[in-house]
């Protein structure tokens, strides 16, 4: 039977949030480096630099670190989830009207925008241009947090702020923080039960004293066998930048850098191409890096035959070797201090992403009208009017196929890339001519003669569309 709670119904995690800075237990390099910059701003100076930028794994004090600085330098805080400022107009509104307020009791005033990793740039379209013409002219400094902010729209902001990076916590730091909670419930607390928790945190205190909690207040101990039933199971994904600090800063246990792998929120695919582009940013030794691309290349064998022969048996290999294979490659040299990149292939398919949908709509338009497959159009026709658009010397014949096609602004650009504009403006012409045309009585030779036949044809393919025969021959 539980026994009941004897604390208080308020989150652990809430109780104890650091209220100074020195109670942020483990960011000294984020501290110093958030310092002299806030101290700049209350000094009257404002930084080049208007906006910091948090970023690190959740639940390792970067909010808390911006609450403990507030109450430190007596400064009001106003904070805002990435759900209140989503749209243009809100950030315009809320995020612009806090950047000139000025504080009635305190010294000053830091406006903290949580989560800027979770704006969408496709829901929420304009969001980042609108906070970066705020931060341009913020009377207030402005802190923004997020968890991967390598996300590539995020780069005119990371761009134009204060980068400040957020380690996730020791074993031991996680410990020392659930034991003193311990203490201070006055809660029969297992070291080894303790050491269970904040092995499943990695790294994450707040998961590790929501954890800590859930236990205490279910059972009023904390022993390892209830962490064990209480914990087990709430397997998470995890994000990528995780993934990252955690194969390439060397776990002290294998099965860490195995499981960041393993649970990574990318797909395998995906995952390998990080940490392919990544090595050479995190190792500098050659045979450290000789090692781990060793490691990361004989991964993505065993994961090309698992794929493709079914053997998924196969992952466990992959895992072993994309983890704590590139993890101890590293023997030589430190871990250098370079930041990480995005992925060079996916950068290159985000960029094209836009260009393979205006690719799939041509061959919609076109597969319809010739009466064939998207397929054939790809592969026959498209070459060939990708050809014509961008050679032909009259900008008029490519214009006509394009008016009478149907065809939009990006799909010109796609088939004339820089003489779009050319082309463009031939079809402008042409469509005004075609206004300003009467349509003609037909004389009785046209309605019945020969030739007349000959012309209704012409008039017919014209309406319809002018067919690529006709203009491979005019070419
Ligand atoms: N470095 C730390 N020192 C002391 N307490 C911490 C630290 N990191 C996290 N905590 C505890 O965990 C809770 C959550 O931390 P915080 O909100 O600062 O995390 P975060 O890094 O901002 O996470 P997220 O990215 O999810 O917003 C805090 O209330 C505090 O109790």
């Amino acid at each position: 039977m539980p026994i009941q709670a004897r604390s208080t119904r308020v989150p652990w995690v809430i109780k104890y949030r650091p209220r100074r800075v020195e109670d942020v237990v483990n960011q000294d390099q984020a501290k110093k480096v958030l310092a002299p910059w806030f101290k700049a701003w209350l000094g009257g100076r404002k930084p080049d630099k208007r906006a910091a930028l948090l970023y690190g794994p959740p639940g390792v004090g970067k909010t808390s670190l911006v609450e403990a600085i507030a109450n430190e330098f007596n400064l009001e805080m106003i904070e805002l989830n990435a759900s209140d400022y989503r749209r243009r107009s809100d950030i315009e509104r809320i995020v612009g009207a806090a950047s000139r307020k000025k504080s009635m009791f305190r010294r000053g005033v830091v406006i903290l925008l949580d989560e800027v990793d979770g704006i969408n740039p496709r829901e929420d379209a304009g969001g980042i241009e609108a906070l970066l013409s705020i931060i341009k002219t913020t009377e207030n400094p402005i802190v923004m947090t997020a968890n991967d902010p390598w996300k590539d729209f995020l780069r005119p902001l990371r761009e134009a702020s204060l980068l400040v990076e957020f380690k996730p916590l020791t074993l031991t730091q996680i410990i020392s923080v659930l034991q003193r909670i311990c203490e201070a419930e006055r809660i029969e607390c297992e070291r080894d039960a303790l050491r269970y928790i904040a092995e499943r945190s990695e790294g994450d205190l707040r998961s590790a004293i929501n954890d800590l909690q859930a236990v205490a207040e279910g059972y009023g101990r904390v022993t390892l066998t209830l962490a064990r039933e209480i914990v087990r199971g709430r397997e998470k994904s995890i994000d990528i930048w995780r993934t990252l600090n955690q194969v390439f800063y060397k776990p002290r246990q294998a099965w860490i850098a195995r499981k960041a792998v393993s649970q990574s929120e990318k797909d395998y695919e995906e995952l390998i191409g990080w940490i392919n582009d990544n090595i050479p940013r995190k190792y500098g030794e050659p045979s450290d890096l000789f090692r781990a691309f060793d490691a990361l290349a004989r991964a993505t064998v065993f994961l090309g035959r698992a794929k493709f022969g079914g053997n998924w048996e196969l992952l466990s290999y992959v895992f072993d070797l994309m983890g704590p294979g590139v993890a101890y490659a590293r023997m030589e040299g430190e871990v250098l201090k370079t930041r990480y990149s995005y992925p060079e292939k996916i950068r290159m398919m985000a960029q094209l992403r836009g260009v393979r949908e205006t690719r799939e709509k041509l061959a919609e338009v076109l597969a319809k009208r010739l009466l064939t497959s998207k397929r054939t159009v790809k592969t026959e026709v498209l070459p060939i009017l990708h050809y014509m658009f961008r050679s032909s010397r009259d900008p008029t014949k490519p214009a006509l196929i394009a008016l009478e096609y149907g065809f939009t602004e990006s799909m010109i650009e796609l088939l004339a890339g820089s003489r779009k504009s050319e082309i463009l403006k031939a079809v402008a012409t042409l469509k005004k001519a075609r206004l300003s045309e009467k349509p003609a009585k037909p004389s009785a030779a046209e309605a019945g003669g020969e030739k007349g036949g000959e012309r209704r044809k012409a008039r017919r393919r014209e309406r319809k569309g002018v067919g690529l025969d006709f203009f491979l021959g005019e070419q």
